[in-house]
Order: structure tokens, then C-alpha cells, then sequence
């Protein structure tokens, strides 16, 4: 199978690493040119001035609202840049800015900088898009940041429910990879092992960090922010999301067809694992363990999420992406059986 891989040109990750910007944006020689900042307003209440500083004696610049991660606002966005036909585009902010900027880059052609400032999951560095609204409730490809900048001192003061949430979307590597195994062998699906090691290498990175990440400690964030782009670039390497996202990503879908934005992503994920590792005959009370250590909610509950909503998500996950083969199989869980699996696991009681 061919299938071309795209990476970014450079990812500068570090205390103060947006003050590489300047020197950074004159090798992309857009040096004085009309670039657009896409962020939130939360990020740029706090960090504004400092992105502010840091460009203004570079390009020519227009800062433009993240105002909500949908199709339609993302398309109403793309024409508005358009209209200050800008060089580059900078996503600064949370999965929301980052998305928003990788889909604008992607209809108007352009290259996109990522300067994402929470680490909440592994999107920062990858070139797929979530947003709301898309036909299915997955990711689509878009474009692979040229750059990414990962400010430690601005990503380790994001909210610690935001960081943990990273976490937990590297914890489910652990079961996103055996999904991916599984459908190589029973389908003869492509299975890259390079892409799949490394995506592995980034949950098992997390794992041994697990109480200095849940802590916010911010020597742990860098650590955590490595893991996240090394999970980007096993998706850039494989293709597709294939290697972050398996069974327990389809559950987290499930959750928010069906209920949407009760949860972060990352909290809904590592839930997933806990209950998808104990189909695939993993050691499921491990990954619980760890995601104690990370400060994660190992009980549906204390996300908000009542019983019989994990049930019936985990009894329809399974018909979400119909091409991606997991341990859910293709006809997926009966009621009881799902019911079963959640108290089992002590993801309900
Ligand atoms: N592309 C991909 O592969 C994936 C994308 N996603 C998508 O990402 C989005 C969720 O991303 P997530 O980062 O969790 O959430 P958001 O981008 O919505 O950010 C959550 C909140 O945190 C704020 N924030 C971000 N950084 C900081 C900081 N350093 N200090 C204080 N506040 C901060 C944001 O402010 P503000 O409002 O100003 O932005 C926002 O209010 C969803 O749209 C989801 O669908 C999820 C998984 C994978
Ligand atoms: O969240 C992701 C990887 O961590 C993206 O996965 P999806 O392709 O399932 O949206
Ligand atoms: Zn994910």
C-alpha cells in the first residue's frame, strides 16, 4: 500500500520556546507577511500580549476568534481568512484553535503553525481534524502542521483536568494498538509496527511519569507534551489515526453521539481502556491503577455520566466506523454482555 507521509518541518518543544517564533516564521519565509492567529478567548485573555509581543516586529498579523469547534463556524472562519489573504495560519490554544486553524489551512491551502497551549490530546502535531459536525464522529485528514511550538511554561499552566486528559489519551494507546494488531490479523489490515511501536512508546512514557503528570508538575509536562507529538508523528507515519485510536476512541465517540460534551476526550478514552483491555484479556486492572496515579475518574460517575449511558454506548461503538476493525468486533456487545463488562471493570456499580 503506498501512502504518503507528511511530518512537520520543525517542532521546537521548551521553556520559553515562543521566543523561537521570530527566528522560526523567517525560515518559512514568512518574514513581514500577512499571517492570521485563530485562539480562544480564555488563551488570549492570558497569553495574548506575550503572542502579541512575540509577532508583532515579525509579520503582519490579524488574530481571529476560536469561537466553537463545528463545521459551520469552521467554514464561516475560512472565509474570513480568506479575505485577508494571509501567508500562514496559527492555531494558539486548546484542541478547539488548533482544529480550527488546521481545517482553515487546509481549504485555503495553506501552511498552518501549531501553538497549542494546553496539552489536553494528541491532535497538536497531527494532521487530523475533530470537529463537530463532520458526517461520522471522527477525525478527518486535513494538514500536518508545518510546525509545532510547545511552550512548557504556557502548556503546564493549563487547567490540570486539561493535562490529565492528555494523559489518559496516551494511556489508550495500550488498547489502540492491540485493536490495530487484531485487525491486521483477522483482516489482513495494514499494520505498520514502526507506527504502532511508537505510539506504544508514548503511553508506556506517560505510564512511568504517571504521578508527577497527575500532579502538574511541570518538569512532567514536557514529558507528557513529547509523548503527545511522538503519538502525532505514529499518525503521520501510519496515515491515519489508526495507531491513537481503537476500540476505546469508538466508545468515547459512542459517548458523544449520544451525550455530547459531558466529558473531555481524554477522560473518555481512558475509561474506554480500562474496559476495552479487559476484552482483549489485557491486564485492565493495571491500566486502572495508572490512571488513578494520573488523577484520572476511573468511574463513569465522576464524569457525569450515568450507567445506563455506558451501556448503551458501548453497545453501539462498534457501528460508528464500520472499516475499523476492533476487539468489539462487527456485531459488537449485547446489552447484558456490555452491562456485564462495566461492572466488572468498576467503570459503573
Ligand atoms: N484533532 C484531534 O486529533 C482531536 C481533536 N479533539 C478536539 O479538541 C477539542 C478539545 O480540545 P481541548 O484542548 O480539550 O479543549 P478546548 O480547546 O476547548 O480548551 C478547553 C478550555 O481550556 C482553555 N485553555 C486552553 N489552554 C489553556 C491554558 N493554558 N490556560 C487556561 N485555559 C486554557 C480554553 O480556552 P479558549 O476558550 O480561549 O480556547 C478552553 O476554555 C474538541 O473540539 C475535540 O473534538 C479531540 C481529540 C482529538
Ligand atoms: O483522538 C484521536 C487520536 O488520539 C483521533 O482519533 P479519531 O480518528 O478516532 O477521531
Ligand atoms: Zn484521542
Amino acid at each position: 500500500m503506498l501512502h504518503p507521509i507528511e511530518l512537520p518541518l520543525k517542532i521546537v518543544i521548551g521553556d520559553n520556546a515562543l521566543n523561537a517564533l521570530p527566528d522560526l516564521l523567517t525560515e518559512l519565509g514568512v518574514k513581514g507577511k500577512q499571517t492570521v492567529v485563530i485562539s480562544g478567548p480564555n488563551v488570549w485573555r492570558k497569553f495574548g500580549e506575550q503572542l502579541r509581543a512575540v509577532l508583532e516586529d515579525v509579520v503582519e498579523f490579524e488574530k481571529l476568534d476560536a469561537k466553537e469547534a463545528s463545521t459551520v463556524y469552521a467554514e464561516e472562519l475560512s472565509e474570513t481568512v480568506r479575505e485577508y489573504s494571509p501567508r500562514l495560519v496559527i492555531g494558539f490554544g486548546g484542541g478547539k484553535s488548533i482544529d480550527l486553524a488546521k481545517y482553515v489551512a487546509y481549504k485555503l491551502r495553506l501552511p498552518m503553525v501549531s501553538i497549542p497551549t494546553s496539552p489536553s490530546h494528541d491532535g497538536i502535531a497531527s494532521p487530523f481534524t475533530s470537529l463537530k459536525g463532520f458526517d461520522k464522529p471522527f477525525s478527518i485528514r486535513t494538514v500536518t502542521p508545518v510546525a509545532i511550538v510547545a511552550d512548557i511554561d504556557i502548556m503546564s499552566s493549563a487547567p490540570i483536568r486539561l493535562i490529565r486528559a492528555g494523559a489518559g489519551d496516551l494511556v489508550a494507546k495500550l488498547t489502540a494498538i492491540r485493536d490495530w494488531k487484531l485487525a491486521h490479523r483477522l483482516k489482513g489490515e495494514y499494520y505498520g509496527e514502526y507506527a504502532a511501536k511508537l505510539a506504544l512508546l508514548s503511553a508506556k512514557h506517560v505510564i512511568e511519569y504517571a504521578a508527577e503528570i497527575g500532579r502538574g508538575a511541570k518538569e512532567a509536562i514536557r514529558v507528557l507534551v513529547e509523548g503527545l507529538v511522538s503519538s502525532s508523528v505514529a499518525m503521520c507515519i501510519a496515515g491515519s489515526t489508526r495507531p491513537a485510536s481503537g476500540s476505546e476512541h469508538l466508545f468515547s465517540h459512542a459517548l458523544d453521539v449520544l451525550a455530547p460534551g459531558r466529558a473531555l476526550h481524554g477522560e473518555q478514552v481512558a475509561l474506554g481502556t480500562i474496559m476495552m483491555m479487559y476484552l482483549h484479556g489485557g491486564n485492565w486492572k493495571r491500566v486502572r491503577k495508572t490512571l488513578i496515579r494520573l488523577g484520572l475518574p476511573v468511574k463513569a460517575r465522576d464524569l457525569g455520566i450515568e450507567d445506563e449511558l455506558v451501556i448503551k454506548a458501548l453497545t453501539i461503538a462498534h457501528r460508528l466506523r464500520p472499516n475499523r476493525y476492533t476487539i468489539l468486533g462487527e456485531s459488537g456487545l449485547t446489552w447484558e454482555a456490555a452491562e456485564r463488562l462495566a461492572r466488572i471493570t468498576g467503570v459503573i456499580d
